[in-house]
């Protein structure tokens, strides 16, 4: 089995686009609410699951840490819905998105998510699953419920995709 090693790149909103939205107060747009003493971070990704009647829902994930080397075997999607993933804990965590290639993920790349900041995929976009780092740490996730089936894992036939250092 083939093993390519992949660096971890710096999480912007441009190298993400293709893959959905970074969520952070970062750039967000800024409303004083509340007589002034609440800022509202406003709209801060694209919320994507009415396809086939699902509804959104917010579940907690706490996640078991991962340490370099992270081995990446497999991905998955979920063809009906987005799913965003926000941290909790004051870690940083790592993202693994790939693009599609004919129905099968193509090679990954991998980000580095800082503390603070999180991810919404955009529905049916090639994703590792969580890759919480240093201790268990949690996630607030928004995603779909509904009827349908809303999640298509593919492994690799023939590679494994290497990260041997998490910082960018
Ligand atoms: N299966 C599940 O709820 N989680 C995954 O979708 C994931 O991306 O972690
Ligand atoms: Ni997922």
């Amino acid at each position: 089995m083939r093993t390519i090693p992949i660096t971890v790149r710096p999480l912007t909103e441009q190298a993400f686009a293709p893959f959905g939205d970074v969520v952070s107060v970062e750039g967000a747009e800024r409303r004083l609410i509340n007589n002034g003493s609440t800022e509202r971070f406003h709209d801060l990704a694209g919320i994507d699951v009415s396809e086939g009647g699902g509804r959104a829902i917010v579940s907690l994930f706490r996640g078991q840490p991962f340490a370099p080397p992270v081995v990446v075997a497999m991905m998955e999607r979920h063809p009906l819905g987005s799913q965003l993933f926000y941290p909790l804990s004051g870690r940083p965590f790592l993202v693994v998105v790939a693009p599609d290639e004919a129905g099968r993920p193509g090679e990954p790349l991998a980000f580095l998510c800082p503390p603070g900041t999180g991810v919404n995929y955009a529905r049916n976009t090639w994703h590792h699953p969580l890759l919480s780092l240093e201790a268990v740490s949690d996630f607030l996730v928004i995603d779909r419920e509904g009827p349908g089936n809303n999640l298509e894992e593919r492994e690799y036939p023939d590679v494994r995709y290497r990260i041997d250092a998490v910082a960018p």
